[in-house]
């Protein structure tokens, strides 16, 4: 049985009866509204898939009518019946998101006709939001670069899932390392901006005019160096959004364009005159206590007031150990797909607990660090318990310097070069090129050494 919900919108009892007697014939289920405000009540409690509403009536006309439905129900498909000679509400219905229109007297088949092209465009949208969520739902799984279901994580991606559904800016805080910037894509790729451009940047990086210039662009001889205009980020992630990473480190003078932007969606590029509009949505993170900084005066308490929308907070790894093995597992495949012919070795279960115990302050960063190391100086098929706590509590880290010239006791220079060197190496993120580049030394001396470590660690 065909039970599509129709409502028909007019002031004249006896159209509502002709049209609603007809359709209600072929099936359709019919509501009917002498007014404005008796329709907006009927589409609020929802299902309603065409609204057939007459231009003039007294109180809300059709006009307002249709555009507060847009505004209500936007899957809700509107024809608007017109008056002979009154063509110009119909351009403007049409504008206003109408699917068609008929001048009163029309034809009984082709009110027939357009009423079921209309439903039909419903049924497309609705199974084309379907998809979509599907795609999403697959999305979420796996490929999505992120993995845990621990109570903690699952109970912050569906506030995330919530969060993604809206269209207002939200607020991540949470650790160093603990996963604020792949939940902000997740944020991105769940939303229905998930087509458009998803624009990251580190607020840290960049310094006094450069962040304004690359958040709102400039034009050209704004400053010395800008050669050219150049487009800001705000305008490049227009339809999309826009990741402000590390926003507690932006400069106060940037913090009250970003504030204006928040509010009314204008900006005015730097060296410009004419204000820019952006429809950004703005996701930002920070590892910092906001409050502290408004309280120190480094951060505009209307901005955060602003930003704070949506607040999420990534919980720290060590308050979801129970995601860590799958973690392990999903760091080890990563780290395999990035050094190719690598065997994946396996991690026996002692070693396991000890990776499940640890602390780890610097959370899923140093867990992805620990991993690289730990297949790229694998020794064998397994890694025992042996070798992880030769990585997570060498010895040698108290013979390294406080920073002031003091130590602490006397070691070998081998062991000092040891520690010197895992620090290095953890700093850039367990990039061995990028160590020794900046240390001025071959790779394979890095292997060799750290190498030469671990087995001595491990030796009982
Ligand atoms: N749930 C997760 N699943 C898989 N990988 C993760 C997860 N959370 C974080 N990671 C990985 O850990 C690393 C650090 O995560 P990310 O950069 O998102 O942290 P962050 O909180 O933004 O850190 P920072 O505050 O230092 O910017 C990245 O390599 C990321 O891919």
């Amino acid at each position: 049985m065909n039970a599509r919900h129709i409502l028909i919108v007019d002031d004249e009892e006896l159209y509502r009866e002709l049209l609603g007697g007809r359709l209600g014939r072929q099936g359709y289920r019919i509501s009917e509204a002498g007014d404005g405000e008796g329709a907006l009540r009927c589409i609020e409690e929802g299902g309603v898939e065409l609204a057939l509403i007459d231009i003039k009536m007294p109180g809300m006309d059709g006009i307002e009518l249709l555009e507060r439905i847009k505004q209500l129900a936007p899957r809700t498909e509107v024809v608007v019946l017109t008056g002979h000679g009154s063509i110009d509400s119909a351009i403007a219905a049409m504008k206003l998101g109408a699917f068609d229109y008929l001048t009163k007297p029309y034809q009984l088949t082709e009110l027939d006709l357009v009423v079921a092209r209309a439903l039909e465009r419903s049924a497309l949208a609705r199974r084309c939001d379907a998809l979509a969520v599907e795609v999403q739902r697959r999305r979420s799984r796996d490929d999505d670069g992120m993995v845990g279901d621990s109570p903690a994580w699952l109970q912050m991606l569906e506030q995330v899932r919530r969060a993604a559904a809206l269209d207002v800016p939200v607020l991540l805080t949470g650790e160093s390392g603990a996963g604020k910037e792949v939940v902000a894509a997740a944020l991105h790729r769940w939303s229905r901006r998930a087509g458009e451009a998803y624009v990251p940047v580190n607020c840290g990086l960049l310094e006094g005019e450069l962040v304004e210039s690359e958040l709102f662009g400039h034009k050209r001889g704004a400053f010395t160096g800008a050669s050219a205009d150049r487009e800001g980020l705000f305008e490049l992630a227009s339809a999309g959004s826009l990741f402000l990473d590390e926003i507690g480190e932006l400069p106060l003078a940037c913090q009250a364009k970003l504030l204006r932007v928040l509010d009314s969606g204008e900006f005015r590029p730097l060296g410009a005159s004419a204000v820019r509009r952006t429809g950004a949505r703005v996701i930002a993170a920070t590892h910092r206590d906001l409050e502290a900084l408004v309280g120190e005066g480094r951060f505009r308490h209307d901005l955060l007031y602003r930003l704070d929308v949506v607040h999420i907070v990534v919980p720290p790894l060590r308050e979801r150990r129970e995601d860590i093995p799958l973690l392990v597992e999903h760091l080890l495949r990563q780290a395999v797909r990035r050094h190719p012919g690598t065997p994946a070795p396996r991690v026996e279960p002692q070693a396991l607990q000890r990776l499940i115990d640890h602390a780890w302050p610097g959370n899923v960063r140093e867990l992805r660090n620990v991993i690289e190391r730990l297949l790229v100086f694998a020794d064998g098929d397994r890694i025992d318990a042996a070798r992880i706590d030769a990585l997570l509590h060498p010895g040698a880290t108290t013979a390294a310097s406080s920073g002031r010239g003091g130590f602490e006791r006397i070691v070998p220079l081998a062991e000092m070069e040891q520690a010197y060197l895992r620090w290095v190496v953890d700093k850039l993120d367990g990039n061995v090129s990028a160590a020794a580049a900046r240390l001025g030394i071959a790779r394979s001396t890095i292997y060799r050494l750290l190498r030469a470590q671990a087995e001595e660690a491990a030796r009982p």
